[in-house]
């Protein structure tokens, strides 16, 4: 175990459920009053009805998992769990940005806030509704 460092999932180097927990906690109470977020209806009605500790719960389990960490997450999957929603892309690009400031501010380095960043991009066509996907 000459470099410690080689082999870190970025689950780790995110500082593990504690790291991601944190993070997860400013992100969801920024999105929960975020103007724009809840210009759509269907938001801006789950954010009314509270339940921030659970939803909290749910988005820092995926994320554990997807960055490497234990296979935890017992929620629905992105298309299912968005569909409802009638995401379009600008509305993805609030919350991409929303997460990417959290980052950001609890001062996760670049390359990991680039890592985690690929991530979140790479399920923008599961959570943008099938009729607002042509850009
Ligand atoms: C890649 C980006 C995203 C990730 C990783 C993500 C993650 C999650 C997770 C883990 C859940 C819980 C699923 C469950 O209940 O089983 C969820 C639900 C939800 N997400 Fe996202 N989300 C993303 C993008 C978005 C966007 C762009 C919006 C809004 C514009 C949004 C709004 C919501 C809302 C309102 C719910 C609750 C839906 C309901 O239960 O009625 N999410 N999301």
């Amino acid at each position: 175990m000459s470099n410690m460092n080689e082999a870190k999932s970025l689950y780790d180097r995110l500082g593990g459920i504690y790291g991601i927990a944190g993070a997860v906690d400013d992100l969801v109470d920024r999105l929960y009053t975020n103007e724009n977020a809840n210009k759509n209806p269907a938001v801006r009605h789950f954010h009314e009805q509270g339940g921030e500790a659970g939803f909290k719960f749910l988005v820092t389990a995926w994320s554990v998992q997807e960055t490497g960490g234990p296979k935890i997450y017992p929620g629905r999957d992105m298309r299912e769990s968005h569909a409802h929603l009638k995401v379009d892309h600008d509305e993805f690009d609030n919350v991409y940005t929303a997460i990417k400031q959290t980052l950001f501010q609890v001062g996760v380095p670049k390359q990991e806030r680039d890592e985690f960043m690929a991530i979140i991009e790479s399920y923008r066509s599961m959570v943008v509704a099938p009729e607002n996907q042509a850009a």
